[in-house]
Order: C-alpha cells, then structure tokens, then sequence
C-alpha cells in the first residue's frame, strides 16, 4: 500500500487527492498548505488524517513514503530536496523548477536517491499524443524536419484562476508541456533557441509578467520547432486553452487540435468544456492527468516500469525554459547546453 502526503491544496491539489483516493493501493495519508483554513477544510473533504501546515514536518514522519509536490511553479524545489532526502517517492507538478540553480539541485538530489522521482508532464498521457509518438515511431511521417506548437490560455488564467501568475509567465506555465512533448516526440535534444516576447497588455493590469513568447527552438537532429505560447487570449473564446501542433516530416505531416476537445454546445452561451484532463464518467474518475499519477503509482508498487517520464526530462525542460526566457531578454539566440 503507498502511504501518500499531498502539499499544496489549489487546483491541482484537489486533483491529485481524486486520484489518490480513487487508486485501491494508495492511503493518502496527509496534507500540507500553508493557509490553514484550506487544508482543513481539503482534509475533511477527502477524509484525510493528519494535516500540516509546514512541508519540513510532513515529510519528516514515517507514516508517508510518497509525497506529491502541487505548490506553485516557483516553489516547488524546497518540498522537492526535502522529500527526496528523507527518502520519499517524489511525484512533483510541472515544471520541475524555475531557475536553472534550482534544477540542478533537484537533478543532483535525484540522482543519489533510490527512490522514484517523476515530473508530471501529464501531457504525455493524452491518448492523441500517444498516438502522435507512435506514428513517429513507426516511420509514418519519416523524420520530423519543421513545425509548430501551440499551448495558449485566455486572460482567465492569469487574472481570475492563479493567485501566483506574476511569479510566472505563460512561458513557466504552459511552455512545459510542449518542450515536454516535442523533445519526447522528437527523442532528440535542443541546441538552439531564438525567442522573442510581447510585454504591456498583462502589465497594463498590474500582473507583472510578459503576455506572449513565440521562440524558434533548433534540435540535435537539425528540426527547427516553432513554440508558440500567450496568456492574452480573449475570454470570449468558448474554451480557456488553446492547444495546437504541427509537425511535418520528410514523409508526411502530423495535426493535432486539442483546444476545443471535440465538443462544442451551443446554448445560451458557446461552451467547449474539457472533457479529457479529468472527468467523471461512468461512476468513476478518469483523464489524462488521473492516468499519469496512476502511472507513477504502478510504477512505486512494480519496479520493473520505469516512470515514462524522470528527473532529466524535467532538467532539461527548466533548462529550455530559461533559455527561452533569456533569449527574449537579451533579443539574442542561446545556445544549450547552458
Ligand atoms: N500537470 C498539469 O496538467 C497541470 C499542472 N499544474 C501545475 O500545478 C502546480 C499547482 O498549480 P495550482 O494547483 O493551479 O496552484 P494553486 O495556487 O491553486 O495551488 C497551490 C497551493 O499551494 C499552496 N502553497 C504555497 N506555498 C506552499 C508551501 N510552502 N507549502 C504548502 N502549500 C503551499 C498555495 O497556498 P496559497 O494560495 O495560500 O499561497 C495553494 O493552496 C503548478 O506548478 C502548476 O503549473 C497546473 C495545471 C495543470
Ligand atoms: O499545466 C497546465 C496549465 O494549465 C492549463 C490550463 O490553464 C492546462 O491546460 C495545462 O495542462
């Protein structure tokens, strides 16, 4: 049975403790928020024991052997080091860290450590990007040569859903997931990047971050991807996420639309609600994102399954990420590694 502690109690906490409870082989043993109130009233939600309000005190206790990192993206390394030193199963949110120091501490702590470490870059659990990988596996398309890749919210994001976005950007947030993908899909590493950024419309409403980043990414293998992100879309749009790629190969082409989930009603208002990250269906949860976390859970209680997605991976994408960043900062292209 894993004994699970939870820390961060937002969106994503809750989640995670669907999840939890829903897997027959895990007790999900604690949580941790450093608002007090919200853990109460998550712990009682979920039926959960004992409660924290400081991650030091969770993580050093026994009764937990895994502990699941759902902070916001500039605080995930310190819960990380200290759950990784006492020994737990690590599963931590995208993206693993923010600043090139703090990912190479990880990677170092990581490394030493027995234990499994897995990032949730739970974009790779979306069955059409399975499919995606396994048509590049098998040849379809031949080598991927040129292509685009898209991951956009609207305004809600970062005004109205995250009390953290000035900490970060759609660049930290949503940027993840698509390095994730490409370097996954392309089994390849980046040499290059050229980024430009757009400034003002968020800065015009007090939220201190960039608006959009589009940057020109050069891989080992000689592709060229185009990424593609922003937080400035109008709320009119009928959905909060927009999530497009295209990559072309030297024996075909790949598309995938994601932003409008294959539904669209109609009514009083347009409405293109999710209907794969997580749902309940059928009596029971399920979802892309419910898949990942059982797929690290399997893998703690089978360790012949190695998790599909590990501590370089998360190196690497933090790696991208600042590189990016400082590219549109300096209007220069960076070479990686850094
Ligand atoms: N894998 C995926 O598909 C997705 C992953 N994410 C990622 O998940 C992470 C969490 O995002 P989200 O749930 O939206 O954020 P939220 O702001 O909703 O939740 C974060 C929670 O962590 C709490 N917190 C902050 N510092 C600490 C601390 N030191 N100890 C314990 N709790 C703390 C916050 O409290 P307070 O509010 O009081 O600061 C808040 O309750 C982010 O890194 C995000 O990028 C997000 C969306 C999808
Ligand atoms: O990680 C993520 C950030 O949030 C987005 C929604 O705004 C998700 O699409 C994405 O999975």
């Amino acid at each position: 049975m894993i004994k699970c502690g939870i820390i961060g109690t937002g969106i994503m906490g809750d989640l995670h403790a669907i999840a939890c409870k829903q897997y027959s082989k895990c007790e999900l043993v604690s949580v941790c928020d450093i608002d007090e109130k919200r853990v109460l009233s998550f712990a009682n939600k979920y039926n959960i024991p004992k409660t924290y309000l400081e991650f030091k005190e969770m993580i050093k206790n026994e009764d937990i052997d895994t502990v699941i990192i759902a902070t916001p993206d500039y605080l995930h390394c310190d819960p990380v080091l200290a759950a990784i030193r006492a020994g737990k199963n690590v599963l931590v949110e995208k993206p693993m860290a923010t600043t090139l120091n703090d990912a190479q501490l990880i990677l170092k702590a990581a490394k030493d450590n027995k234990n499994l470490f897995m990032v949730n870059f739970s974009s790779r659990w979306i069955p059409t990007h399975q499919n995606t990988k396994k048509a590049i596996l098998n040849g379809e398309v031949g080598d991927i040569r040129y292509g685009h890749i898209r991951l956009e919210n609207t305004y809600y994001v970062p005004t109205k859903m995250l009390s953290w976005s000035e900490k970060s950007s759609p660049t930290e947030f949503l940027l993840p997931h698509s390095i994730d993908l490409i370097r996954w899909f392309l089994s390849s590493e980046v040499t290059e990047v050229y980024a430009l950024k757009t400034d003002g419309v968020l800065r015009s409403l007090g939220i201190n971050t960039h608006d959009s980043l589009q940057s020109l990414v050069t891989f080992s293998t000689g592709a060229v991807i185009n990424f593609e992100t922003s937080w400035i879309l109008p709320e009119t749009l009928p959905y909060m996420v927009e999530n497009a790629l295209r990559l072309v190969g030297s024996k075909g082409a790949i598309y995938t639309d994601l932003s409008k989930q294959c539904l669209q009603i109609y009514g009083s208002q347009t409405n293109s609600p999710g209907s794969f990250l997580m749902e309940y269906l059928n009596g029971k949860w399920s979802g892309f994102f419910f898949d990942s976390v059982c797929h690290f859970f399997d893998c703690i209680l089978d360790n012949s399954q190695k998790p599909l997605t590990n501590v370089y991976d998360g190196y690497k994408n933090t790696e991208i990420i600042v590189a990016m960043i400082k590219s549109a900062m300096e209007k220069k292209s960076i070479q990686l590694p850094l």
